[in-house]
């Protein structure tokens, strides 16, 4: 059983791996709340866009980011992002957005911004699974599980492929790969940090993968005991 009340479940991990169906499911079995930081990059990148900031111009970016007002449901049973009061839930999924995110998700003040925003809010819930690319190593190194969730490239592309639908080869590797290599510059995803333990879900089915976060967090709490 896991019994003590403050719980933070860090979840880092490439594109497709499987880190926000999974840790949203996980979070909402441990009655824990849920915070995508992806979807954090994602709304300030699509505000950036509406803006019409320029992606190259680091300042701007940085600054861009800095202003947002950004509200993200931490429920895992409601997916609700809003950026200066805009309902972007849907439009930060677009192609145009994941093929821009890099630029945000690149610069170092707007991480600093972020990863601040992303430590308040885990500190208000006593009990909160957070999942992105950087949780286990910078945002919540104290976090009592920390899992490196991965998946081959084959599958990984396959996932997306399926959840995206109809999309060319090319724009789904862009949006995989290719992003993945732009994100790797900043953040270490790809290789398990002291402590972190590594969770491939190649051959896992989604409920095997939720179950063996389970089993990770529930070996994570009864080690404090
Ligand atoms: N272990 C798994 N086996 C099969 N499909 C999975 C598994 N984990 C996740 N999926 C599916 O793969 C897709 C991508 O997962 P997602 O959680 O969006 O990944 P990420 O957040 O790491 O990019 C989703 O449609 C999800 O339901
Ligand atoms: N903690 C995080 C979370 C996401 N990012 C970046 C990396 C990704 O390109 C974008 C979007 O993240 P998201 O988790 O939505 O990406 P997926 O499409 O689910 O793989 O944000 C990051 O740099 N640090």
């Amino acid at each position: 059983m896991i019994s003590q009340s403050r719980l933070v479940v860090a979840i880092d991990g490439p594109s497709g791996s499987g880190k926000s169906s999974v840790a949203k499911e996980a979070a909402r079995r441990l009655g824990a709340a849920y915070l995508d930081t992806g979807a954090m990059y994602r709304a300030v990148t699509w505000h950036c866009l509406d803006a019409g900031t320029d992606l190259t111009d680091a300042h701007a970016v940085a600054q861009a980011v800095k202003d947002a007002e950004l509200e993200i449901s931490t429920d895992p049973g409601i997916e609700r992002v809003l950026i200066h009061g805009i309902d972007v839930t849907a439009a930060i999924r677009e192609q145009y957005v994941s093929e821009a995110v890099s630029a945000v998700a690149t610069n170092l003040e707007a991480r600093a911004e972020l990863v601040r925003r992303q430590r308040a809010v885990i500190g208000e819930h006593e009990r909160v699974v957070a999942e992105g690319r950087d949780i286990t190593t910078v945002v919540a190194p104290d976090a009592q599980t920390r899992i490196l969730l991965t998946a081959s490239e084959e599958a990984r592309m396959r996932r997306r492929g399926l959840q995206l639908g109809k999309v060319e080869a090319a724009a789904l590797r862009r949006q995989v790969v290719d992003r993945d290599a732009k994100d790797s510059t900043v953040s270490n995803f790809t290789t398990a940090t002291d402590g972190v333990q590594t969770l491939d879900s190649s051959d896992l089915d989604f409920e095997q993968t939720v179950q063996a976060v389970l089993s990770l967090v529930e070996a994570g709490s009864s080690r404090l005991d």
